[in-house]
């Protein structure tokens, strides 16, 4: 009743704005809000503050009173910490929103774009524990008040973006829905970086920004990033949502949490007798619509008609002109209402986004994933921060529970990244954090992240359980900086780079000179046949290597030969093998040359040494040195004052040929690959369960010694019907790289939430 609601205009508003239940209505209602209160919303920096002050409602202040507890985290430095930031959002997905929230809270200017004008996708996300803590920790029960109540753990993705949009915008996110997105535009004259927008007349594409954060979903990938595809065996995924009118017969009506064919062979079958309808497993959700998520075997489907022919190609067995939209909403009615017992009266569709029935289907086993989640771009002197997340940077594999969880875990750490970025901490610093922490974004369960959900933060260390901020260097992601080729700094690193290398052959040119069949004129083919470097080191130490029992064919020995001497006497290992060096199609340049660096490092050393005997009277300095040197009985013969180590300012090849941890053949620099502190060819590097080859930042590390796969196995009987599916479902889509914390072994995705999560973690149904 009229009455009985508030009596104040600002807080009849208010209430609006919190409980609208739609994109339009939210921005309508916070506009009115902000007109009654006067004031302005691009006034960002005030907007919040002033918002409180004039808005002293008691429903409004409980909110308030989450929002100052998020706020005061000492990560924001009391919204101080990018004050001089203009960061542009792309996408309102959750993860846009997530991430837009935490780049306000640190101060910074925030525009968010999103091209779509609705809130439209009623799939239901299975949410983690944390993100349960977060979104309550950020109101989501005065916005939704049916927020996770009791047992339930999901939200409809529409819900899920309504909340997160009402907080974006109290805390002054400027949210523009409607306009796409078509690129960055260099800074030009007195601009700075700005976005091609459609329309081109909106407001936002006057926006100038030093940071861009892409939310734009799984197919979205920004220039300058690479997306890799990782496809499994085909498996048919249909969604299905149906209007939830909330009588009480369809609160009788229980969820399926899962349920799969190996587990209930007799309701498969059942289905499949009276409908033909013939699945793999089936996921029922009530949230603001009954959403069913399904795995259906082509076979029934082309029998159905749904498919209307037989490819090999999932994209094109799955493309719309293939598919019976009218046999697909039947099969999926059919399949929803056999599930439910019938139940489920007048069972009627939901419409999607483009107003039609709410069914899709899709072939869940192909992800994308962003090989970096970071870049910057220098143009004009500009830097521009860009970053990736959400699916945009892991699409999630749904069966596994981690979309929205991993989601909004790069939300924080992209905002971290920003917070980096704007204390003026150097961009390659802020590149190589950012990679480091991306590498531990596949490995993220609810096992093996840290339980104290009330100290989350966006610092990474709050969350991941073993992160190492520095586990890339800023030399790895040198490629992650993108500047312009003009640019005077990029200039003269060329210049630099090239004088140098010219030095460095005009060196071995004058130290190899007149020694048969040596010809040094460039960093590759001149050193193939071993012979130059085995020159070399004869014109230094003559002693070593007889010249004349070598022969030019021979290339393998001659290279065995010098890279043995070079590591015994000089400690320099090999960057690669006798083999590779002298059959290789490509000879690395760069690796070539930082090798022959480091030998004429220590050479050089030598000579020099030689007019500074009293360093030979300090025997301890000298095993620091020349630890290999001393230690060897060669070395005893050597002249004292050749006793020398190359420079300490080339770590990379300062350190040994490792052992592969997997072969336990010898690694050399440049073929081998490293995590977890260990060594290893690529080629060796794969699970330990399926020996799929494993990428980098897409394992888990086990420690310990048992196998607790086994274990799992093992258990399994004593596990519930759901535990069951799950481990089905890990078995049944063995192909996606993660990782896991029990074996001193690396495992791929798949069987590292296995390991991780053990047949009781429930699987996520948003897709
Ligand atoms: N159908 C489903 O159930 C889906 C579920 N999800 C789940 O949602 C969660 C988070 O996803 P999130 O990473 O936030 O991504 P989302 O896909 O939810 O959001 C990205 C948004 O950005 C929009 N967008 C894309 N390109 C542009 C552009 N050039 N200009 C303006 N807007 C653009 C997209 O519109 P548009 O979609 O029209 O391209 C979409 O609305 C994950 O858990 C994921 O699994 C994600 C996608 C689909």
């Amino acid at each position: 009743m009229a009455s009985q609601g508030p009596v104040n205009p600002s807080h009849a508003m208010f209430d609006l704005f919190v409980q609208a239940q739609t994109c339009k209505d939210v921005k309508h209602h916070f506009t009115q809000l902000c007109r009654q209160l006067e004031i302005d919303p691009k006034d960002f920096g005030s907007f919040y503050a002033k918002l409180k002050e004039r808005l002293n409602y008691w429903k409004a202040k409980a909110l308030w009173t989450k929002l100052d507890k998020r706020a005061s985290h000492e990560d924001y430095q009391q919204g101080k910490a990018c004050t001089k930031n203009k960061c542009l959002v792309l996408g309102a997905g959750p993860c846009g929103l997530r991430v837009a929230i935490e780049l306000s809270l640190l101060g910074a200017q925030v525009v968010l774009l999103e091209k779509r004008e609705t809130f439209s996708r009623n799939n239901v996300l299975h949410l983690w524990p944390y993100t349960i803590y977060d979104l309550r920790e950020l109101g989501a029960k005065k916005f939704y008040g049916k927020f996770c109540s009791g047992s339930l753990d999901h939200i409809s993705i529409r819900q899920l973006q309504l909340v997160l949009l009402k907080v974006a915008l109290l805390l002054g996110v400027e949210v523009h829905t409607g306009v796409e997105f078509q690129g960055l535009i260099e800074p030009s004259g007195e601009n700075g970086w700005m976005a091609k927008l459609q329309p081109r007349s909106h407001p936002a594409a006057a926006f100038q920004f030093d940071v861009f954060i892409s939310a734009g979903g799984g197919r979205f990938v920004p220039d300058g990033f690479k997306h890799k595809e990782l496809r499994g065996r085909l498996a048919i995924g249909i969604t299905a949502n149906f209007i939830n009118r909330h009588t009480a017969a369809e609160t009788q009506v229980e969820e399926i949490s899962g349920v799969a064919r190996i587990y209930n062979q007799k309701f498969f079958q059942e289905l499949l007798n009276e409908t033909g309808i013939d699945l793999e497993n089936i996921v029922y959700y009530k949230d603001d619509t009954h959403y069913f998520v399904m795995t259906a075997k082509k076979k029934s489907l082309l029998k159905k008609g749904v498919i209307k022919q037989d490819y090999n190609d999932a994209e094109q067995l799955l493309a719309p002109a293939n598919v019976d939209y009218e046999a697909l909403c039947n099969y999926a009615y059919d399949a929803a209402d056999f599930s439910t017992g019938g139940g489920l009266p007048d069972l009627q569709f939901a419409q999607n986004h483009a107003g039609r029935r709410d069914v899709a289907m899709f072939d869940f086993t192909c992800m994308h994933r962003a090989e970096n989640a970071s870049l910057v771009k220098e143009r004009r002197g500009k830097k521009l921060l860009i970053g990736l997340v959400g699916d945009c940077l892991v699409e999630p594999f749904w069966p596994l529970g981690t979309g929205i969880a991993r989601g909004f875990f790069a939300a924080f750490d992209a905002a971290w990244m920003v917070r980096s970025w704007g204390n003026g901490v150097p961009h390659l610093k802020v590149l190589a954090e950012r990679e480091s922490v991306y590498q531990l974004l596949s490995q993220t369960t609810p096992e093996n992240t840290s339980k104290k959900y009330a100290a989350y933060s966006i610092d990474p260390r709050t969350r991941y359980q073993r992160v190492n901020l520095s586990a890339i260097q800023t030399h790895q992601v040198q490629h992650l900086y993108d500047v312009e080729k003009t640019h005077p700094s990029f200039k003269k690193q060329k210049e630099n780079s090239a004088g140098g290398s010219e030095e460095l052959l005009k060196w071995y040119q004058k130290h190899t000179a007149g020694y048969k069949n040596v010809n040094v004129k460039d960093f590759t083919q001149s050193w193939r046949s071993g012979l130059a470097l085995c020159a070399l080191i004869h014109h230094f130490r003559p002693d070593l290597i007889d010249m004349s029992s070598l022969d030019e064919s021979n290339c393998v020995h001659n290279n065995q030969l010098a890279f043995s001497i070079l590591e015994k006497e000089l400690g320099i290992p090999p960057v690669m093998s006798p083999n590779s060096l002298a059959n290789t199609d490509q000879i690395d340049k760069l690796s070539m040359v930082l090798y022959l660096t480091q030998i004429q490092s220590a050479f050089c050393m030598i000579l020099s040494f030689k007019n500074h005997h009293a360093l030979l009277l300090n025997p301890i300095l000298l095993s620091d040195l020349f630890p290999q040197t001393l230690a060897s009985p060669v070395s005893s013969e050597l002249d004292p004052v050749a006793e020398v180590a190359p420079e300490p300012d080339t770590p990379a090849l300062m350190a040994n040929s490792e052992e592969c941890y997997f072969c336990g053949e010898r690694v050399y620099l440049l073929e081998r690959i490293s995590a977890e502190g260990k060594f290893f060819h690529r080629t060796c590097f794969t699970c330990a369960r399926c020996n799929i080859t494993l990428r980098l930042g897409g394992y888990t590390f086990d420690q310990d010694t048992g196998d607790l796969l086994n274990l799992y196995m093992s258990i399994l009987g004593l596990r519930s019907l759901v535990s069951k599916f799950q481990l089905f479902l890990f078995c049944f889509f063995n192909i996606f790289f993660v990782s896991d914390f029990s074996t001193g072994k690396f495992y791929c995705e798949l069987h590292s939430e296995e390991l991780a999560n053990g047949p009781a973690t429930s699987c996520e149904v948003g897709h």
